[in-house]
């Protein structure tokens, strides 16, 4: 969404959006508070329409429909919703049934479909109950299956998972990724926690100020974002910080006297290589493990050290170097004056 006017009483809530998520995949947003998210994931079904630009869902753009094509192109696309947006007057089997009613589809061929939907989210045996007897994690399987009644092929998923504990999360996303996997449905999910990311998405893309800034594979950004925000959902995530004494020392420039603090990030082989042992022996540095940490992202292992590299300039240097002869990312937070 892109309003060139300046003017003082128009928020341009996004901005040279340029977003394509692959058939089938999961795509993550990431965003801090009030960067756009919502109304990025709203322009998608037009419940937010852009003042210019298109949107394209399945090969249809969007924004040139008529109203009545446009209702049609909406059962395509599902959406779930931070606070699951139930009717409460409604039981479970009826939630779901909805949009099916609004379609103006027949009693018989809605309990075909809406069955084997709510065997699906596991709440065949809560048919008849009510939103209000009902956890918050099966409040969002009513919204899920509520969502897919409609044979949608994108589901959108409104910080879906923001009202929930963390176990529960963990349920709710298990079922998502098993929903794209058996439907090869394409998921386009916002979020604020970086642990959703983690756990199911493919390809994330970081917004700020209405701008996507970042966009990388789930393991690249995980071990090597691009943009200093990246680096602070990271680091928050992590909690892979150096120690606030040290933080305190740092420098931004080498001196005479200093040694490099680095961030190491490494995957694939290199975390099983004992590269610090032979850092250490080939380029006779000290190396002083500040924190470490090994952390499974899907496929993927990855390993995330922060460490002070201790010895003569050229050596540190040689060390840095090495390190990234051999795969590994290497990021120099600052220098530290020696001690010695
Ligand atoms: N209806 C509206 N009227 C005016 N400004 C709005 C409206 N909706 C959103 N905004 C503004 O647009 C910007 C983006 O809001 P949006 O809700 O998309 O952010 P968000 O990333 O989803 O935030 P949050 O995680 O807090 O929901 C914010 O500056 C917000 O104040």
């Amino acid at each position: 969404m892109d309003r060139p006017k300046a003017d003082a009483n128009v928020i341009v809530a996004l901005k040279n959006v340029d977003l394509h998520v692959p058939q089938g995949s999961i795509h993550g947003v990431i965003g801090l508070s009030g960067a756009g998210k919502s109304t990025l994931i709203r322009c998608v079904n037009l419940l937010e329409r852009p003042s210019s630009g298109s949107v394209v869902v399945d090969g249809q753009e969007m924004t040139r429909l008529s109203s009545s094509d446009l209702n049609q192109a909406r059962h395509r696309i599902g959406m779930i919703f931070q606070h699951f947006n139930l009717l409460t007057s409604r039981n479970v089997f009826d939630n779901v049934a909805l949009p099916l009613e609004l379609m103006g589809m027949k009693r018989a061929e809605i309990r075909e479909r809406v069955m084997p939907l709510l065997d699906l989210t596991g709440l065949a045996d809560k048919t008849r109950q009510y939103p209000a007897q009902l956890s918050g994690g099966q409040k969002q399987r009513v919204a899920i299956a509520r969502a897919l009644a409609s044979k949608p092929r994108v589901l959108l998923c409104d910080e879906a998972t923001s009202a929930l504990d963390p176990q529960t999360t963990g349920s709710i996303l298990e079922l998502l990724r098993d929903i794209n996997q058996q439907l090869g449905l394409t998921i386009l999910l916002i979020t604020h926690e970086m642990e959703v990311v983690k756990s199911i998405c493919h390809r994330v893309s970081l917004i700020s100020g209405g701008e996507l800034v970042e966009e990388a594979d789930v393991g690249d950004f995980f071990t090597a974002p691009r943009t200093r925000l990246g680096r602070e959902f990271l680091n928050d995530f992590l909690q892979l910080e150096p120690p606030k004494a040290l933080v305190e020392r740092l420098e931004a420039k080498a001196g005479a006297n200093t040694h490099p603090v680095v961030r190491l990030a490494f995957s694939g082989d290199a975390v099983s290589t004992p590269l610090i042992s032979r850092l250490a022996r080939e380029c006779e540095v000290d190396v002083s493990i500040l924190q470490a940490k090994v952390e499974s992202i899907q496929e993927r292992t990855l390993g995330l050290m922060i460490a002070e590299l201790l010895g003569p300039a050229e050596k540190t240097r040689q060390a840095i170097d090495y390190l990234e002869a051999h795969d590994l990312h290497v990021e120099v937070l600052g220098h530290v004056q020696r001690d010695d």
